[in-house]
């Protein structure tokens, strides 16, 4: 396993408000990332921290071992910002020739394929596109650099389903030929549970959680069934949140459950279903509302 970045107890404040508190992530070669949080949970300022320039209160970080100089930019990578406010009055494929001249792994045809199944007219300027065909233009340049480090912020934000559907499947398909890390910040979890690998979640500036997607699914459980059961059966276990309802109580928990805790639970009565990401998340952050 080789890292490609690592930041270490990263901290970034707004005034006296912590957009970011020691915060540590790792990103190994050849992985898709999930970036998860809320509104102003972070993703943002993180990317921007590692790629945008913005410099930390604290913190390191460090590519391929070797740590970044204060305002020093990674080498080889690409970051695709939410909002790009520069070269509106430049023509798409004007700005593809400017990202091409910055990535040495820029395909063309990629790109031009891309242009295709995006229905992005390459002469269209910039600052004539809805907000979804400025995201696509971003998602292109993203894929067609096949930079080894891949930043997306939001990058299906104002997409249709049709065009989301597209680009995560452009993504897959080029990542399995091209494999490099890439990181996608999103709020629409449940979508980027097929196309991760791993996730981290964050929520006011911390981490709360990062897994595989795999371990996930193994380990994120709502129970439900007599209180003084389930308190039995989760004791020891990695409990989210629990709720009352008349003798009962419901449970997210976040471990695994071997072939003797099922057996327990069937004999106690209780139901164990799995959560979806979408689910998990919400147990996290708020304890599931
Ligand atoms: N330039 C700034 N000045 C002051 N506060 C800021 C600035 N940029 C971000 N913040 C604050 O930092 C926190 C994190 O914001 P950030 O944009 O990183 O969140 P986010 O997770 O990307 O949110 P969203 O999903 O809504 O884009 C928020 O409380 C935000 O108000």
């Amino acid at each position: 396993m080789s890292i490609v970045l690592t930041c270490s107890n990263l901290n970034k404040k707004y005034g006296q408000s912590y957009a970011l508190r020691n915060l540590d992530l790792q990103l190994e070669e050849n992985v898709i990332y999930g970036l998860l949080g809320r509104n102003g949970a972070g993703k943002t300022t993180l990317l921007n921290v590692i790629a945008g320039g913005i410099l930390p209160n604290d913190g390191t970080i460090e590519v391929r071992g070797k740590k970044l100089g204060r305002g020093e930019l990674p080498k080889d990578f690409c970051y695709m910002r939410e909002k790009n406010k520069s070269f509106g009055g430049a023509r798409i494929i004007e700005v593809l020739q400017i990202a091409a001249s910055f990535h040495p792994n820029w395909d063309w045809t990629f790109a031009h394929e891309l242009l295709k199944s995006f229905q992005l007219d390459p002469q269209k300027k910039i600052r004539q596109l809805s907000r979804g065909m400025e995201s696509l233009v971003g998602n292109l340049i993203g894929l067609a650099s096949r930079a080894p480090l891949t930043l997306y912020d939001e990058p299906v934000l104002g997409l249709d389903v049709l065009m989301r559907e597209r680009f995560y499947k452009a993504l897959l398909e080029d990542y399995a030929h091209y494999p490099r890390t890439i990181l996608l910040s999103t709020h629409l979890i449940d979508e980027i549970a097929p196309v991760a690998e791993k996730v981290y979640i964050l929520e006011a500036g911390s981490l709360l959680l990062h897994d595989e997607i795999e371990q996930i699914h193994m380990k994120a459980h709502l129970i439900r069934g007599n209180s003084e059961a389930v308190a039995s059966l989760t004791a020891g276990k990695r409990v989210l949140h629990t709720e009352s309802y008349g003798r009962g109580t419901l449970a997210a928990i976040y471990d695994k459950l071997d072939d003797r805790d099922r057996q327990r639970a069937r004999e106690m009565d209780i139901s164990i279903e799995n959560l979806t990401l979408q689910k998990l998340f919400s147990y996290l952050i708020g304890g599931g509302h």
